[in-house]
């Protein structure tokens, strides 16, 4: 019969909306765990998730390696990302804990994590207004396809309280958080269906005084092939 198969929204994934139900309850059951509250999207922060030292020597990591951010595509133009990044090593002895750690709160096989990344805004640094998920018409998914799917959940660590500026804006959902050392934020691009959620468009605001460092880690919803 044609005209009367139910319609998917544009996107959906089975696999992705079970990933954001998972993750969700796993937290939800964390009494360290703070859920923003907001019905489109699933934001959740734990106070004091690093300790200071552990902080300090991720600080360390993150400034003996920076070098210039890069970005998939190029639209946004030259003053998009301004911060400087780096890979943290998996294995390295300063990072692993983290790395796991982070892995274990969420859930998530660690396979399916892409390699943590360092940044560091110095004043007037910024990342402009994304969505970390990827954009599935943009000539970059196939490759990101092949290296392990779709993003599904995002976290972050603050490394370190910023004198002023450096909040992460949700500017849809309402939400503006400000650094503070040792604070993860983690989460969910999707939707309950599994597609790409809009309201998680968010920005890095410039830093007005002092440094910002933060770790990102950014899951995907297949086992990260480690290219790409
Ligand atoms: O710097 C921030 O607060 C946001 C960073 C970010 O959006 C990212 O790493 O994907
Ligand atoms: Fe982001």
């Amino acid at each position: 019969m044609f005209g009367f198969s139910r319609k998917q929204a544009p996107y959906a994934s089975k696999v992705r909306g079970a990933v954001g139900r998972d993750v969700a309850a796993r937290l939800d059951a964390n009494p360290a765990m703070q859920r923003v509250e907001l019905a489109g999207a699933q934001i959740y922060y734990q106070l004091d998730f690093l300790s200071a030292e552990r902080c300090e020597a991720l600080i360390a990591l993150v400034d003996a390696n920076r070098r210039p951010s890069t970005l998939l595509s190029n639209k946004g133009g030259p003053d998009f990302r301004t911060s400087e990044s780096c890979d943290m090593d998996r294995n390295s002895p300063a990072v692993k804990p983290t790395d796991e750690a982070v892995a274990a709160l969420l859930g998530i096989d660690p396979a399916h994590a892409e390699t943590m990344q360092g940044q560091r805004y110095a004043p007037g640094q910024q990342f402009k207004a994304h969505h970390d998920y990827f954009h599935e018409a943009e000539s970059y998914w196939p490759a990101m396809k092949a290296s392990g799917g779709q993003r599904t959940w995002t976290a972050m660590i603050y490394l370190n309280d910023v004198a002023e500026g450096g909040a992460t804006w949700f500017p849809s959902a309402g939400i503006k958080v400000a650094p503070r050392r040792g604070m993860l934020l983690t989460w969910n691009n999707m939707k309950a269906d599994g597609s790409p959620n809009e309201l998680t468009i968010h920005e890095g605001m410039a830093v007005g005084e002092g440094v910002k460092y933060i770790i990102t880690k950014w899951f995907r919803e297949n086992r990260w092939s480690g290219a790409g």
